[in-house]
């Protein structure tokens, strides 16, 4: 018989189409387990709503296809996106929803048996596609164990909490996770009447139908908001599909012989330690008054820089920042006199080289989880500063929870805005002798040996894929 397969759908963002993919690719490390002759991996490929996210997606398929693993990608005919979105989440869950006749079409066509189908947590709405093929669902989680048990607990939430989450009286209370304030929670949930919130919600609810929920976390990391999950905690009275924390899974680019980049060649001439990261993701940008508050900051700081500093969208509806424009956005005379210890880098950077590197011993982050992962692998301590998405709550897990960051305050009711003297603060505290930031490098070098023990054979993640896989196996079997 054909060796079953297994089906991803991947949405096509910069952290969730490759994370998709090398978590798939976990289970193809089970081959030839008790469970039987393995898996093959087939990938349905959704034609992206942008000009700049399909070249990226081009590129990775070419990459996926030339690497000899067999992993078969489908492309789905290209649907008309939908208009009138409120936002991201809208946009993203309304624009995978149309693709429904051509999940249909695409998974009963293979010619082999299906495992199951894996889909980015924005796909929720397919789940009636696989229940009609009768073939199992799972969702993956491409952030943290707390923003998934935030979602799973959100529609009771939203019954609970009558009036805006920021109106509340007190925290938020999700089990495993010490007292949330309101204003740390994920930007689409702090405005109830928005599209978005509902799409949230929707969202939540549907993960209770999965058969499984596979989660780019560690269990060791996360172990008490994992547990209340488990336990029923999150979700009383209903049982909580099963977790498979699986990570951190990270995609690394395959070793080149092209000479090192500009920024690491610069590392290499740095003490250890020495010199503070920031960027801020795929998405991020600073608006200018805020570049003026962050090169002060820096400067009298007196540390040494690596910053990657984006400029704001092109006009158009882009998501992703332009390059910088150095002399237009720093202060006057700013790039000679920090020439000696800092860099502003004005395009994309190879961010995971950059915090392999010795030289590094803090990063200020805009807190995506995989960037975040990133950097607890290598263990460097961050500053969170939040920015977009669900990346409030990120910054308060990693402060509260994990005690791997040294807290910034960040006023998001000024689009995130921060003091060029908090900037100063927060650094000085993140790379010098303060208790506070001792603590977190402490705490982030414990979590890189327990972030590579977990994929290790036998670790925490290798035996959630294991336990993946031998369930999928035993119901093609
Ligand atoms: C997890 O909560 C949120 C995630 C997103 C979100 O949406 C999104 C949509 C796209 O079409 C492409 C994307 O690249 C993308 C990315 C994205 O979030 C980022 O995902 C990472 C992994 O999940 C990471 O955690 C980052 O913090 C995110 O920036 C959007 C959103 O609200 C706007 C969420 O609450
Ligand atoms: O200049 C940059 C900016 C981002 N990244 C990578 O882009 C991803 C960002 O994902 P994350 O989840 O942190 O945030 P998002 O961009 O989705 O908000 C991470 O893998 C980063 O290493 C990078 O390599 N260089």
């Amino acid at each position: 018989m054909a060796i079953p397969t297994l089906v991803l759908l991947p949405t096509w963002g910069t952290g969730h189409l490759m994370s998709l993919l090398d978590a798939g690719k976990r289970l193809l490390g089970c081959r030839g387990g008790s469970g039987g002759g393995g898996l093959s991996l087939t990938v349905l490929v959704m034609q992206p709503p942008r000009k700049e996210y399909a070249s990226a997606v081009a590129a990775t398929v070419r990459r996926e296809e030339a690497s000899g693993l067999g992993i078969r990608f489908r492309h789905l005919p290209a649907v008309e996106p939908p208009t009138g979105c409120a936002g991201v989440e809208e946009f993203v869950s309304r624009f995978v929803q149309l693709h429904a006749d051509h999940v249909r079409a695409a998974v009963s066509g293979l010619d082999c048996p299906v495992a199951g189908l894996v889909i980015d947590f924005f796909c929720t709405t397919l789940l009636d596609v696989s229940r009609e093929l009768a073939v199992p669902a799972y969702v993956y989680f491409t952030s943290n164990a707390a923003c998934l048990a935030l979602l799973l607990r959100l529609p009771v939430l939203d019954e609970e909490v009558t009036v805006e989450f920021e109106e509340m009286d007190g925290e938020v209370d999700i089990p495993g996770l010490p007292p949330v304030p309101p204003s740390s929670l994920p930007m689409p949930v702090m405005d109830k009447k928005n599209p978005n919130y509902t799409w949230f919600v929707y969202h939540g609810r549907r993960f209770m139908e999965a058969n499984g929920i596979i989660v780019n976390t560690v269990r060791e990391i996360e172990g008490s908001v994992l547990a209340a999950i488990a336990d029923g905690r999150v979700t009383p009275g209903v049982r909580a599909p099963v977790i498979y924390p699986v990570g951190p899974v990270i995609s690394f680019t395959p070793p080149s012989d092209d000479p090192p980049h500009e920024c690491v060649r610069w590392l290499d001439a740095q003490p250890p330690a020495s010199v503070v990261f920031l960027c801020f993701g795929s998405m991020g940008s600073l608006a200018p008054p805020q570049v003026l508050e962050v090169a002060h900051g820096l400067e009298r700081s007196g540390h040494r820089f690596l910053w990657v500093l984006r400029g704001a969208p092109a006009a158009g509806g882009s998501m992703s920042p332009t390059d910088a424009d150095l002399d237009e956005l720093l202060p006057e005379g700013f790039l000679e006199r920090t020439r000696a210890r800092g860099v502003v880098w004005p395009t994309w950077a190879p961010q995971k080289e950059i915090l392999a590197h010795a030289a590094v011993g803090g990063f200020v982050t805009h807190g995506g989880w995989n960037s975040t992962l990133e950097s607890l692998w290598f263990g460097v301590p961050m500053v969170p500063w939040p920015l977009y998405a669900e990346q409030h709550m990120n910054a308060f897990t990693l402060v509260a929870a994990m005690g791997v960051a040294v807290a910034m305050k960040v006023d998001r009711k000024r689009n995130n805005f921060v003091e060029a003297s908090e900037v100063e603060r927060a650094v000085r505290s993140l790379m010098g002798g303060s208790e506070e930031g001792r603590k977190a490098r402490e705490k982030a070098a414990e979590m890189k040996a327990v972030c590579r023990k977990a994929v290790e054979e036998g670790g925490s993640s290798d035996m959630a894929v294991h336990k993946l896989y031998e369930e999928l196996s035993t119901q093609t079997a």
